[in-house]
């Protein structure tokens, strides 16, 4: 299998980096753009494996797009709200955003939607937004395990209504029945039956479907009111930076003692993943904002922290990969819903943190690592992009680590690489 050894620094990073478009906001564009009448420009979009399945997807539906990698451009010509396809086979491979937003999509055609990923996605849970379209009269057939990909939808449009959902292990089905509501036969009211997690990517399809020109009105914590006949207007779109993908730039600043900039990223991101500047001050960073960049200075020891994550939770690799070196305990709290993610996330960093002779207490949502000396190892990856960005960062503080199959940061970040060690030879 390929690998990447990550040389350890003996001085601290210095550096200024630019970080590709987000992901979340990327394949939410896309889908409300092939919702609008006519064309959307999107710029500074991700190229990565989960936009581009999601486009492909789109494109499948007959809804036409460009893909301008070369100038970060995507347009789409979108139809208005129609599905011009009656038939489709589509693949998500691992893109959680795709596997829900697409599902929901094809429910506001007329014909038959094959969905099926790679095999951790037929693991990833569908069950509750296909029982509520199943509910609204939807046919789904599932091949394998109920609720699970790969599934065939046959649809014959959305009639909305009053909808009851689960949210407590993935936020995303939510945000995928949220972006489709406008489009449904009558006014939609979405109710979230128990825990929401997630909370802030819920909060970022709100304020993305306001930038399209559609209005969802929140009622308390648990209910979204959602007006039939709103419909989204094609936009020139600027997306932002990645805030989580940033995630690992500000480690490295953080735990070597350096400075790293990233530009164009600001205070006021749509990603809740913006919070781990405040993380970063909590252990001893410093943060500092200008118009056009976010700059953080690492101290010359982190502190412990405890924290819940439920909210920040793709970040719970890059805490937990520069935990040891915080002076006192780091506690990771509140996250059970990242065992359904990329792979078993708190199993996986629990492992790897165990590997590198770090001692660490697996709780059911979360975890505690202690500060330990690191013994150098072939960190597992587990087809997940974050486990290989986080545990680079921990490389960069102990001689010998080495990341098995790198090439999985294709997911989100395909040249995470090449930009990583471009910041440490600045
Ligand atoms: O809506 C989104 O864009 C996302 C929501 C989160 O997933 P969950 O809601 O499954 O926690 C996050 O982990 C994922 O990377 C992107
Ligand atoms: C959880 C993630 O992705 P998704 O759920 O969109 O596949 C992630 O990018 O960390």
């Amino acid at each position: 299998m390929d690998t990447i050894a990550i040389p350890a620094l003996d001085r601290p990073v210095d550096a200024t980096v630019e970080i590709p478009g987000s992901k979340s906001i990327t394949n939410r564009a896309l889908l409300v753009a092939a919702l609008a009448q006519g064309d959307s420009i999107l710029e500074n979009a991700l190229f990565s494996e989960d936009s581009e399945y999601f486009a492909k997807c789109v494109e499948n539906l007959g809804i036409p797009i460009t893909l301008n990698p070369e100038s970060a451009q995507m347009q789409v010509s979108g139809k208005g709200g129609e599905i011009p396809a009656t038939q489709a086979d589509l693949f998500v491979g691992l893109a959680g955003t795709a596997a829900r937003f697409i599902s929901a999509l094809v429910v506001l055609g007329n014909g038959e939607y094959r969905l099926d990923g790679v095999p951790r996605m037929r693991e990833r849970p569908m069950g509750d937004m296909l029982t509520v379209f199943q509910t609204g009269g939807t046919t789904v057939n599932f091949e394998g395990n109920p609720g699970y990909m790969p599934y065939t939808i046959y649809s014959q449009q959305f009639a909305g209504g009053h909808i009851r959902i689960k949210a407590n292990q993935t936020s995303q089905q939510l945000s995928a029945l949220l972006m489709i509501a406008p489009y449904a036969q009558q006014d939609t009211i979405i109710e979230v039956e128990g825990t929401l997690v997630s909370q802030s990517y819920v909060k970022m399809t709100c304020r993305l479907m306001a930038d399209f020109g559609v209005e969802v009105n929140q009622v308390g914590d648990n209910q979204f009111h959602i007006k039939a006949g709103q419909r989204y207007q094609p936009r020139h779109y600027t997306i932002e930076p990645d805030a989580s993908n940033a995630s690992y730039f500000f480690a490295a600043a953080a735990v070597t003692g350096g400075r790293v900039r990233v530009k164009y990223l600001t205070k006021q991101s749509y990603q809740g993943d913006i919070l781990w500047l405040n993380v970063l001050e909590q252990m001893g960073c410093q943060v500092r904002e200008a118009d056009d960049y976010i700059e953080v200075t690492g101290p010359q020891q982190l502190q412990g922290i405890d924290i819940d994550m439920n909210d920040i939770s793709d970040l719970v690799q890059t805490l937990g990969a520069i935990a040891p070196f915080a002076n006192s305990p780091v506690t990771i709290r509140n996250v059970e819903h990242i065992r359904y993610k990329e792979t078993e996330r708190i199993r996986a960093v629990v492992t790897e943190l165990r590997r590198l002779g770090v001692k660490v207490e697996e709780f059911a949502d979360g975890l505690k690592v202690e500060p330990s000396p690191i013994t150098p190892a072939a960190i597992e990856t587990y087809h997940d992009h974050r486990m290989a960005m986080a545990f680079a960062v921990t490389g960069l503080k102990v001689p010998g680590i080495v990341i098995q199959d790198p090439g999985c940061t294709a997911k989100t970040f395909p040249d995470y690489f090449t930009r990583f060690f471009k910041m440490i030879k600045q």
